[in-house]
């Protein structure tokens, strides 16, 4: 057995039906996982856990809606198997000039990124905590660590899991959890293409500042998220594991 196989333990996966949450859900079956799929549109969910088959389960949840983590986390736990993985991957985006970002923008923003992702967290964090066993993965951006014009609100959410992630995985590591973060850089996904669109010559600029070249797949975020949630990094907590072809290097 190798030490990135994760022997038919749980995983929920926020917005896992779409874009990098389906590639992080691919490579999880592929080392031997089961997943949970969570997000809003039934239909979409539906089509994704069709398509990855057997080891794949799916829950209609809104991260953004308050007190609603307990429910979900109990009723998994219960059905199907306790979690061992939490992989906080839904996300919006929003880009617009940063004077022209209403706080009522930015509220939603923050309600599924950080307070969503917060308290889907602790729900889970504390049965992992009573099981001395559990790793959470936060899904970051590049704008947690390098400033891109026009996200303002979106780079504070992200900025935020890199707080999130040091402080739960100091307080949870004497505890058996680990919890780590991961940037993707620019992953062909709706997001991305739709981030791009309102300007052409961004991708132009992008593919130059990128020493690797191109743009990342879904699944390069999945396997970065399957190896920090695998015994093979079962000495690494609290990091941020940029995966963006190097284009955060800065050059
Ligand atoms: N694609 C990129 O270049 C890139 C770069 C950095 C970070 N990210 C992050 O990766 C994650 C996945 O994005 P993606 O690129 O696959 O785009 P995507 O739009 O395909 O995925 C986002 C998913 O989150 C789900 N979602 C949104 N709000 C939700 C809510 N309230 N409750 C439950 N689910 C919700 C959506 O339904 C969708 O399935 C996001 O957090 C995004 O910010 C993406
Ligand atoms: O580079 C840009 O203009 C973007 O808006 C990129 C997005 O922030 C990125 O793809 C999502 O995190």
């Amino acid at each position: 057995m190798t030490p990135f196989e994760l022997n038919n333990r749980l995983a929920v996966i926020t917005g896992g039906a779409t874009g990098i949450g389906l590639g992080i859900a691919q490579s999880f079956i592929a080392a031997g996982a089961r997943v949970v799929l969570c997000s809003r549109s039934e239909q979409t969910l539906a089509k994704a856990s069709q398509q990855l088959g057997p080891q794949a389960a799916y829950r209609v949840h809104d991260v953004s809606e308050s007190g609603t983590s307990e429910s979900l986390v109990s009723e998994i736990e219960e059905n199907i198997a306790p979690i061992s993985f939490l992989i906080n991957n839904a996300g919006v985006h929003l880009k617009k000039p940063s004077v022209n970002v209403t706080r009522e923008e930015t509220q939603k923003v923050l309600d599924v990124h950080v307070l969503g992702a917060l308290e889907l967290t602790t729900s889970v964090g504390q049965r992992m905590l009573d099981r001395g066993d559990g790793s959470v993965v936060f899904i970051a951006s590049m704008t947690s660590l390098i400033g891109l014009p026009q996200v303002v609100a979106y780079s504070a959410a992200k900025s935020a899991y890199l707080g999130m992630t040091r402080t739960l995985a100091s307080e949870w590591g004497p505890r058996g959890v680990r919890v780590n973060a991961i940037a993707p850089g620019w992953i062909d996904s709706q997001m991305m293409r739709k981030a791009l669109a309102s300007d052409p010559k961004r991708e132009e600029k992008i593919l130059q500042r990128t020493p690797l070249g191109g743009f990342g797949q879904p699944e390069d975020i999945g396997w970065a998220t399957l190896f920090l949630c695998s015994p093979a990094a079962r000495f690494v907590t609290g990091v941020c594991l940029p995966v963006d072809g190097g284009a955060s290097i800065g050059f």
